[in-house]
């Protein structure tokens, strides 16, 4: 599946740029709650059964690269709301235990991710994190910064020995591995349609032209 992340700072843009992503052929949007400005929990219910797409609710820390900057219980509370109402809820495998248990009572479907900006770690480091997050929720992630193109292939290979799993190389460098990692059997790629939410995004259209030339997926 093609995730178009939909970050915007107010519900007008939300509406317009998920419609517009819907239009350009994602499969699947990630309402990242993290880019409004003023995140209130009944406004958020009424978007997501408004636009009545399937959704997956992140609020995004920014530890990990989001632009969440108030309480982490706030950030849990605001979370907790959409959960009720998206399809998937992204809770990262860093949240205090407590407030991940919190969520995933509430959550038709939890993908566990984990985030590196800056490096990308071992196939072992990886792999252990993948088999945590298989023991938390139904969908790993990770999503790695390559330093080189060698980082590039610790991603695939670790893809290439689990499932059910989302793995991403990040940037210029690792920005191949989102048309290839499904081709291992990673379930959803992350594309933009103007904004990116992290870099190394292709757009919409030229993921799914390739994915389709690339057949299998
Ligand atoms: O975790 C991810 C993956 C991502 O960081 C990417 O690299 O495309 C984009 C984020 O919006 C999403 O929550």
């Amino acid at each position: 599946m093609i995730c178009v992340p939909i970050l915007e700072k107010n519900s007008e843009s939300v509406i317009k740029s998920a419609n517009n992503a819907i239009k350009m052929g994602a499969d699947i949007l990630e309402f990242r709650i993290d880019g409004l400005d003023d995140p209130d929990p009944d406004e958020i219910k009424g978007l997501i059964k408004d636009i009545n797409y399937p959704f997956i609710a992140t609020n995004r820390t920014s530890k990990e690269g989001g632009s969440f900057d108030g309480s982490e219980e706030e950030r849990i509370e605001i979370l907790f709301e959409a959960a009720k109402y998206a399809d998937f809820v992204d809770i990262e495998l860093k949240t205090d235990e407590n407030y991940r248990s919190k969520i995933i009572k509430v959550s038709k479907a939890t993908i566990i991710s984990y985030h590196d900006f800056k490096k990308t770690p071992s196939v072992t480091e990886l792999l252990d994190i993948v088999k945590r997050e298989s023991e938390i929720g139904d969908i790993s992630k990770f999503a790695v910064m390559p330093e080189n193109i060698q980082d590039t292939l610790v991603v695939l290979e670790v893809l290439s020995r689990v499932q059910n799993t989302i793995g991403i190389s990040m940037g210029n460098i690792g920005k191949y591995t989102r048309v290839i990692a499904p081709l291992f059997g990673s379930p959803i790629t992350f594309a933009s349609l103007d904004k990116k939410s992290a870099p190394g995004q292709l757009d919409v259209t030229n993921t799914r032209n390739i994915l389709d030339k690339l057949g299998n997926w």
